[in-house]
């Protein structure tokens, strides 16, 4: 096998073409074979082999920086990078990252997880690289779906002002997740497809070639002649308008039709973008066939493409989107709003419901936000469907143009929490602390799948203003769903365990942990009261006043920042009532990122566990309590 003489990028310089051919054939069974075990983003990875290979092949990576926009498409960068004896531990706790990831290797130069970041990188690295008076080359690869995202846009504007020596590679596979969207899409759609551009470019480069250099007046006649020849015929003209070179489109799986492009995009001064047109999932037919479904898959029987199902209770995302449905079946205020995540905010079947109240923005977070204020304004209930992960890219509007104009937008906050396998960049432990600071937010979070629909059921019916309801990126706990929908009242949380010598706040899958706890305590003799604390914002007053009368030690458990988060909310509730040195201790995430690996071993780490939090509380009580049993 080629594929073993690879220990580093050094190693392909000697390669022929037929070798890399056959380089590229082993990569794409190795990733075939390893995903089909550990799960993944096999479709994107299986669609860059080729061009993964002529870049390293070609450049000098690390001296030569590679920027890949997102990054889980560096599957193929990091088998040529030393990696691959550890894509067995592919995205497991401690094992290799599913993600760029500079910790792993000196040619993991950018980070990223987000999208649409890579073209601000190259930028920032070229600019300094210039400064320092250095000569390597800085390379961003950015799909066409990134680069519906607004930050793509902000840096191609700037790039191509600045007109510093870069290398923009689009990956054009046509798809987001879901199809791409947008006028972009669309456009380069146009270039793809339309092969007329291709023959009359080359004609007309071979005509331009022709004319003779000439002086004067003339020379600019011919300039702007041959400019407006170009702005009728070449097809990356709107590029070319940014300040870019445009080359391709180029077919991103023949590797010597784009080992002479890049040769010279590489000579060319100034911003070069190379449009590479590849298929996303290719040389895996389940993949090509629906590259959608295998964006990012379980893992899978290769043979059949048959994908290990798991089985229980619905996911909560299924719990929200066919309650939207059913909601949306009675009130045509509803429209949902996703930037580029249909399928993972559990929309598919309402969009094919209702195909004209299904926004698709592309990734564009800040806009669909905007946009679902603009909505409420006009009588509309606009659900904005989005990661909570995804939810920080959008901060400004949230406040500036939802809250602080009090429209009545609705936040299905998706992936609330620790989300597992996609690690640090996916962690949707921020928005608590990102949102409940604003006013005129509601914020709640179901302890279980029949309270997200009552929860959905209150935000719909809520007409003062924005309402988030924030769930898992887990399933339910196959309870019973209530025959009615019935709304809940806003800022009252419930008992779900009587008790007297302390009490516990917990939200959401905390109440698991909640009760674990409260089980090991019952052996020591202390019944703890536990409280379903799901309206983080407001708070339930009442309740909190009472355990300060009743001299109550809390214990907050939150699957979210302890910094800001909901138990630095009631630790502020006190103080700003004067109520002083109310025991409080809040058990969170603590303040570091946390990496990939299973939810379970995400929650272990930083010590969300009812152990601990027996022990904690434990520790809280006075001696008299313990005395009295007999601790
Ligand atoms: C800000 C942000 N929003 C949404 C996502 C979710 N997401 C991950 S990859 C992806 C599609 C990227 O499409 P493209 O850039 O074309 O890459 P491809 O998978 O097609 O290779 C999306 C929407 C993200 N990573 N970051
Ligand atoms: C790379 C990226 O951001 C998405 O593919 C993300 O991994 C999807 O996450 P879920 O698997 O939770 O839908
Ligand atoms: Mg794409």
């Amino acid at each position: 096998m080629l594929l073993d003489q690879i220990n580093g990028p050094q190693d392909l310089k000697d390669f022929s073409l037929e070798e890399l051919e056959q380089l590229s054939e082993e990569i794409r069974q190795f990733l075939i074979e390893k995903l089909s075990v550990t799960g993944g983003h096999l479709a994107p990875n299986l669609g860059v082999v080729e061009l993964t290979l002529v870049l390293h092949y070609l450049f000098d990576s690390p001296k030569d920086k590679f920027l890949f926009d997102v990054g889980h498409q560096s599957y193929v960068h990091k088998i040529l990078t030393g990696r691959k004896d550890r894509f067995d531990t592919l995205r497991e706790y401690k094992g290799l990252c599913g993600f760029v990831k500079r910790a792993e290797s000196e040619h993991d130069v950018w980070e990223a997880g987000h999208s649409s970041t890579s073209l601000s990188g190259a930028m920032g690295m070229a600019l300094a690289r210039d400064l320092k008076g250095e000569d390597n080359r800085v390379v961003a690869i950015i799909g066409d779906g990134a680069l519906t995202g607004g930050m793509a846009l902000e840096a191609l504007n700037h790039i191509g002002d600045e007109k510093k020596n870069l290398i923009v590679v689009l990956n054009d596979n046509e798809m987001s997740i879901a199809p791409n969207v947008g006028a972009m899409h669309h456009y380069l759609s146009k270039i793809r497809t339309d092969r007329h551009y291709q023959k009359a470019k080359d004609e007309l480069q071979h005509f331009l070639n022709k004319i003779p250099a000439i002086g004067g007046k003339l020379a600019k006649t011919a300039e702007r002649f041959k400019d407006s020849l170009k702005y009728l015929l070449v097809s990356g003209i709107l590029f070319e308008q940014f300040g870019f070179t445009y080359l391709g489109p180029v077919d991103g799986h023949d590797m010597e039709q784009m080992l002479d492009l890049f040769k010279q995009a590489d000579s060319i001064p100034g911003p070069v973008l190379v449009h590479v047109i590849t298929v996303k999932g290719k040389g895996y037919s389940p993949a090509e066939t629906d590259s959608f479904k295998w964006h990012g898959i379980s893992p899978y029987k290769i043979e059949s493409g048959q994908v290990v199902k798991a089985v229980g209770p619905p996911m909560y995302t299924d719990v929200f989107g066919n309650t939207l449905i059913e909601m949306a079946e009675k009130d045509k205020r509803i429209v949902a709003v996703t930037p580029a995540m249909p399928g993972g905010s559990g929309l598919l079947k309402f969009a094919e419901r209702f195909p004209d109240r299904m926004i698709d923005v592309g990734i564009a977070e800040q806009h669909a936000a905007t946009m679902s204020a603009a909505l409420a304004m006009e009588g509309m209930k606009p659900v904005y469907a989005v990661y909570s992960t995804f939810l920080q890219r959008a901060y400004d509007q949230v406040v500036h143009d939802i809250c602080r104009q009090n429209a009545n937008v609705v936040f299905a906050i998706d992936r609330a929490g620790f989300v597992g396998p996609d690690g640090e960049t996916h962690q949707g432990v921020y928005d608590i602390a990102f949102l409940r600071h604003i006013p005129n937010l509601v914020i709640m979070m179901p302890k279980d799948e029949n309270e997200l629909r009552r929860m959905m059921k209150t935000a719909i019916d809520y007409n003062e203003g924005p309402i988030a309801v924030r769930y898992p990126r887990i399933s339910g706990l196959g309870v019973k769903m209530d025959e009615e929908l019935l709304p809940l009242p806003i800022g009252k949380w419930e008992t779900v365990r009587e008790g007297d010598s302390a009490v516990i706040l917990a939200i959401g899958p905390m109440l698991q942990v909640a009760e674990e706890a409260a089980e090991l305590l019952k052996r020591d003799g202390l019944n703890v009261q536990i409280v379903n604390a799901r309206f983080i914002k407001p708070l339930d007053e009442e309740m909190l006043l009472s355990f300060a009368s009743e001299g109550k030690h809390i214990l907050v458990i939150e699957e979210s920042s302890e910094l800001g988060g909901f138990g630095s909310a009631v630790l502020e509730f006190y103080s700003l009532r004067g109520i002083y040195g109310m025991p409080v201790r809040i058990m969170g995430v603590p303040d570091l990122f946390v990496e990939h690996g299973s939810i379970k071993e995400q929650r272990v780490e930083v010590g969300l566990t009812g152990e601990r939090a027996a022990m904690e509380l434990k520790s809280m009580l006075p001696s008299r309590q313990k005395r009295a049993t007999g601790q």
